[in-house]
Parts: structure tokens; sequence; C-alpha cells
């Protein structure tokens, strides 16, 4: 179990994680989720002792990660794949490894078959490793010390599809044998495969979380698209009412239930050539949720429109 409580890290002025509590419970994956620099990397890093938090917070099973007795048995760590020694061999940096935690060597073969690097791969050096590679060799280094805890920023970046779902069936087979796993991704879709729990960061401040149910819950509800033999009466029509209507391509979106764009076309004698149920999706609420920390938006209103180009 991960507790998180109250915390805030301060680089000078600057607030990186404002106030942040969230758990990560046995037997789940929880989804970190946030733009860029939105705080997920800094929160991990507190988790792991390698930044001091400003207030607040962070445990492992009830303790701080530094005062884990060899802490690698408990949590597994993955938080920067290119931080290995570019002129080791995978075997080399799992050696090293297994020796630092008092492991058995039999071990290293075991994490090195897990991940897929086994063989002449494991006697290559880092240094000529893809990306993916080495997310691999990562994985292998934090699952090594058979934890009951995994700490992944960024896991995914680098492999390839049959990669990724590698990736997502291990953490899916080590949550159900009761691991904790925390996983960040600035991707709302890799983290929706995989994530029981969903905790969304924006500018260092947690704007929701809960399960895929309960995230359902906070979606701003259901809109329409609607098409009909005279698109701009019914337009004039719903705007009347209140509704807001946008133009999607030659359909209306209308923010209302379906029922009630036909009631107002029935009233206006419009007759209804389509008329569609549109669902805010959980990337919607993300976008909505973190609108003021995404940088494209930022990018947009400072270069208007063909500004860049
Ligand atoms: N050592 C540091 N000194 C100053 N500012 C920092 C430091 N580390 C992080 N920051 C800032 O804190 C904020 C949060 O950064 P962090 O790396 O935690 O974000 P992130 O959510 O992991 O982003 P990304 O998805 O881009 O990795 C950013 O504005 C970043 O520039």
């Amino acid at each position: 179990m991960i507790d998180v409580t109250h915390l805030t890290v301060r680089f000078g002025h600057h607030v990186a994680v404002d106030d942040v509590s969230f758990q990560c419970r046995p037997g789940q994956v929880t989804g970190f989720l946030g733009p860029n620099g939105a705080g997920k990397t800094t929160t991990m890093r507190v988790m792991v002792g390698l930044t001091a938090p400003t207030s607040g917070e962070v445990t492992v099973d009830g303790r701080r990660y530094a005062d884990l007795p060899n802490p690698g048995r408990h949590v597994g760590v993955l938080l920067d794949a290119s931080a290995q020694h570019a002129g080791r061999t995978a075997r080399e940096v799992l050696v090293l490894a297994a020796r630092t935690m008092g492991l058995p060597l039999s071990r290293v073969d075991q994490a090195l078959e897990l991940v897929g690097l086994a063989g002449t791969e494991a006697r290559r050096r880092v240094g000529n490793y893809s990306l993916g590679m080495r997310q691999r060799l990562g994985l292998a280094h934090a699952l090594i010390g058979d934890p009951a805890v995994l700490v992944l920023d960024e896991p995914a970046n680098g492999l390839d599809p049959a990669g990724i779902r590698w990736m997502r069936d291990l953490l899916r087979d080590y949550a159900a044998r009761g691991g904790t796993v925390l996983l960040s991704s600035h991707l709302l879709h890799e983290v929706e495969m995989v994530a029981d729990e969903i905790v969304m960061i924006g500018s260092g401040r947690i704007v929701a979380r809960g399960d895929r149910g309960q995230l359902a819950d906070l979606q701003s509800g259901e809109g329409s698209l609607v098409d009909s033999e005279d698109n701009g009466r019914l337009a004039a029509a719903l705007t009347d009412r209140g509704l807001t209507v946008t133009r999607d391509a030659t359909v209306l979106k209308v923010a209302a239930p379906a029922l009630e764009v036909s009631r107002v076309a029935q009233e206006e004698h419009v007759l209804l050539t389509s008329l569609v149920t549109q669902r805010d999706t959980l990337e919607d609420l993300f976008l909505e949720l973190t609108a003021d920390t995404q940088r494209d938006v930022a990018a947009r209103s400072t270069h208007p429109e063909g500004a860049l180009r």
C-alpha cells in the first residue's frame, strides 16, 4: 500500500506538487495520469526518497522509503529507463542489483527471461539498447527483488504495441497476485487499458480520481449529434431555448439529450434525418479538468491559429 498524504513540493517559488493525497492499494493498478509537467515524476521521486517533500509525506506499507530495510525488496522502481550505465550489459546491471539486494544470481536469469531480454540481448551494452529495451531492463531491475510494490514512471515509453500489451498483462498479473502498482502516464488510453483506479493530476493538484465508473459519473453529460432537412432553422430554435449548438462538419452538435432535441424539432416541424446520442469520453473529462495546464491550449492562445505557419 502506498499512502500519499498532503504532499507539497516547492522548487523555489514554483509549486510542483500542491497538497496531493491519494492511496494505491494492493491488488490494484493505480494509474497516475497528467499532462507534461503536472507533477507525476516529482511525486514518484518523493515516494522513493530522491526528492525531499516541502510538507506532507509518502509511506509504503506504513514506512517512509528511506526507513525500509533493503528497499529494493519492498519497492520496485522504474523512474528513468535511460539512467542505467551505458557501458554495462543488461546482465551486469542486474547482477549488481542482485548483489546489492542480497539475492541469488538465479534471479538475474529469471528477471531477464521475464522481460524478454535473455540470451545474447543480455550480453549487449545498455548504450546500444533501444528505449524499449531499456524500459524492459528497467522493469527487470524493478522486479528482481520480488517487491510487493511497483512505482513506474511512464514505463510504456518506447515500447512497441506488442511490448505495451505484454507490459499491461504483466502488471495486471502482478496486481492479481496481490501486488500494488503505481504507473504514471500522460496518455489516457494507456492508463485506461490497465488501471483499476485513476488519479488525474494537473498543475500539481489532483483534479479527479476514482475507478472508471466513478470518473464516468463526473463526466458532464450527454450531448447529441443531429442532422435535419433544415439545420439552420433547427439550430436557431435550439439556441432560442438556451441550448448550446455548434456545427460539427455537416451536423449539429447540441449540448442536450436526444429526447430534448427531438422535442424541439417536433415543435418546429423540422424533420430529422439522423439523431445520435454522444457521451463525453474519459478523454473529454481529462482535457476539461486539466485544460488550464495543457501546454497545447497555452500554445494556441499565445500563437493564434496560423501564426506558427
Ligand atoms: N528539480 C527541479 N527544479 C525545479 N523545477 C522542477 C524540478 N523538477 C521538476 N520541476 C518542475 O516541476 C513541475 C512538475 O514536473 P514533473 O517532472 O513532476 O512533471 P511530470 O508530470 O512528471 O511531467 P512529464 O509528463 O513531462 O514527465 C514542472 O513544472 C517541472 O519543470
